[in-house]
């Protein structure tokens, strides 16, 4: 049985003093001993500090939006793994669309950050997930399975490891896969792993679902059997409806 994991992922939203708000919100709302599911907030890097006093002691831990794969040096607007553990953070979101999209992100560069993460001891959330104008052409599975194979290349052990699967169409559009679709390439993405791992790695992997994940539809996609969580992005900023997504997953 997986244990699902839910991570609200706040992109480019809230000052420090509003994420320390909004991380005190949904301590409380989930309440004393909230065991019922892995639990993480992605705020901004600069918010990632005083975020993490306030979840000190909490079921919710830190998550870091991105990380690079030097250790340090000439890399203006990145972040190190270092700089990272240092904070307090235990996952990092690499891939997210809006990276491969907006900054140039691509399976080479997203390969290489896995590897460092993972080097470094952070646990991962590998993102994947196809365009419109893909699943309109019908390639959605050629292009999930290379992103899942390319940024995976050269890892040997994936048991920290967690994917998300956003369908780019999905994201912050309002627009929900249904169950089934997301069903159907959430198991996809199970036999890819399958293929390269074997059966109990695969039998492991936790794989998120995200886009437009809302409290009124968390249940019915958390019920299918290969959505083990959620990616929540828009949802996750407000704490009373993300602590109901993830008691959903509970
Ligand atoms: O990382 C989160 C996803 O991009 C989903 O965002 P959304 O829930 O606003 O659609």
């Amino acid at each position: 049985m997986r244990q699902k994991i839910v991570v609200g992922n706040w992109k480019m939203n809230n000052t420090i003093a509003e994420s320390s708000a909004l991380a005190s919100e949904l301590v409380a709302a989930l309440g004393k001993g909230f065991s019922g599911c892995e639990v993480g907030i992605a705020p901004t890097y600069v918010a990632l500090q005083e975020a993490g006093k306030i979840i000190a002691g909490s079921a919710v831990q830190l998550v870091a939006q991105n990380c690079h794969y030097e250790n340090d040096g000439a890399f203006t607007g990145e972040i190190s793994t270092g700089m990272l553990k240092a904070v307090g953070c235990s996952y990092v979101i690499i891939g997210h669309s809006e990276r491969r999209q907006f900054f140039g992100e691509t399976n080479a560069t997203v390969n290489l950050r896995i590897k460092k993460a993972l080097a470094e001891g952070l646990k991962v959330i590998l993102c994947v997930g196809e365009t419109l104008a893909e699943r309109e052409s019908e390639v959605t599975s050629k292009v999930v399975t290379s992103q899942v194979t390319e940024g995976l290349a050269g890892i040997s052990d994936i048991s920290t490891v967690v994917i998300a699967y956003e369908p780019v169409w999905a994201i912050g559009t309002g627009k929900t896969a249904s169950s089934a679709q997301a069903e159907e390439v959430h198991l996809l993405i199970r036999n890819t792993i399958t293929k390269l791992y074997g059966d109990a790695a695969a039998g492991k992997l936790r794989i998120q679902y995200g886009g437009s994940v809302k409290p009124s539809n968390a249940a019915e996609l958390f019920a299918m059997p290969n959505i083990d969580g959620g990616l929540i992005g828009g949802a996750s900023l407000n704490a009373a409806d993300f602590a109901a997504i993830i008691k959903a997953a509970s």
